[in-house]
């Protein structure tokens, strides 16, 4: 994997990140497609859209259909019909946020399936071999996703249990891997002095990339913001930094400033499902009655299928109805919103307008126009 940057400004950087299967320009967004699709959305939907890269969560893959019945199956890129880049998440998250019964041991974590309750270990070492079975094009390292709040105590002996599982798995994966990348995870909870500590640890292993974990788990936006702005320009400069389960375009706006390059999030697929739509003029819900019989469309300044094709008032009545053809035409709009800012975003850090686009566009996304 290739890293390449094109433009800086500032810390912001416009790059590309190269791989066997194709180019990602960064800063880039991955749709997550949890169980190996995009909610409401075909493949060939998505790679329309503009996206060229998706993500995939190991841990939902492993408990089912199960990392070797996947592998068998010609690896997820045939599985899924997603012939571009796949990044997939350790897992570490999914076991911290959906597992049940969880127990960390210094070889491993312990949990029980939130499908069917039975009983699984990971370790480092297995986490990648679910990854390499999968067959994803850039791996994460399995970590302990810190919960919010955590003593720093908890927190300091936490890092270091990282540190040790971050070695594992690279240690393993050198051992197995064919032309993929594998990212290590900076942890280290709202504390900066602990998540320096943290990069210095994990860089000292040396990964294709980096990726600041265990934020947007609940702890205060200023925290957040904080360790964002204190933390990503310690992260080696010339590999990709990734912000992990961000977000809300106005925080990718603040991480974008000072130097993040890859992001994932729900909030655009999510949102769409439960009515909430993202347009040029802000943020509408459109389950309200206000739009009972509005004829325009959702965005007059978007060019989607759904903004080409359909009114307000339509949406909302899809939505009413609860029809599945409300998530799909939601999400199509919500995504392509999200690709045309991040596109707009990388044009901006090309030609030296970062600062311009922050301000031009922080005003429209903190407005509900209703
Ligand atoms: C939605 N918030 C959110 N925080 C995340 C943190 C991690 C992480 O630390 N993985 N090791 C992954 C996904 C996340 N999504
Ligand atoms: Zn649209």
């Amino acid at each position: 994997m290739r890293f390449k940057i094109l433009r800086k400004d500032g810390f912001a950087r416009n790059a590309l990140i190269e791989t066997k299967r194709g180019v990602i320009h960064t800063p880039a967004f991955m749709p997550v497609g949890t169980n190996g699709t995009v909610k409401a959305m075909t493949p060939e939907e998505i790679r329309e859209i503009g996206y060229e890269i998706i993500l995939s969560n190991t841990y939902h893959l492993y408990l089912r259909p199960g990392h070797e019945t996947v592998k068998k199956l010609g690896g997820i890129h045939k599985f899924i019909n997603w012939h571009g880049p796949i990044l997939t998440d350790s897992g570490g998250f999914q076991i911290y946020s959906l597992a049940s019964l969880r127990k960390i041991t210094s070889q491993g974590v312990e949990f029980r399936s939130h499908i069917d309750g039975s009983l699984h270990f990971i370790t480092p070492e297995k986490a990648i071999e679910i990854q390499l079975a999968l067959g994803s094009d850039i791996m994460m390292v399995l970590d302990e996703c810190v919960p919010y709040p955590a003593e720093k105590e908890y927190v300091e002996k936490s890092l270091k249990l990282t540190a040790d599982w971050a070695k594992r798995s690279k240690d393993y994966f050198e051992k197995h891997r064919n032309d993929q990348a594998v990212f290590g995870i900076i942890q280290g909870g709202i504390y900066d002095e602990l998540r320096q500590k943290a990069v210095e640890e994990i860089v000292k292993t040396g990964f294709d990339g980096y990726a600041l974990g265990g934020l947007s788990v609940g702890e205060p936006k200023e925290d957040m913001y904080r360790v964002i702005k204190n933390i990503a320009p310690l992260m080696p400069e010339e590999k990709p930094r990734y912000l992990m389960g961000v977000g809300d375009l106005m925080d990718v706006l603040h991480a974008v400033e000072h130097g993040i390059d890859m992001f994932d999030c729900v909030i655009p697929t999510r949102n769409a499902r439960n009515g909430t739509l993202f347009t040029s003029q802000g943020r509408i819900s459109i389950k309200r009655s206000e739009f009972k019989e509005d004829n325009s469309p959702l965005d007059p300044d978007c060019d989607c299928y759904t903004c080409r094709n359909y009114t307000k008032a339509f949406l909302r009545h899809l939505y009413m109805c609860r029809e599945i053809l409300s998530m799909r035409l939601n999400t199509i709009h919500n995504l392509y919103f999200y690709c045309r800012f991040f596109e707009k975003m990388r044009q901006a850090i090309a030609d030296g307008r970062f600062q311009d686009f922050k301000k031009e566009w922080m005003h429209v996304l903190e407005k509900n126009f209703s």
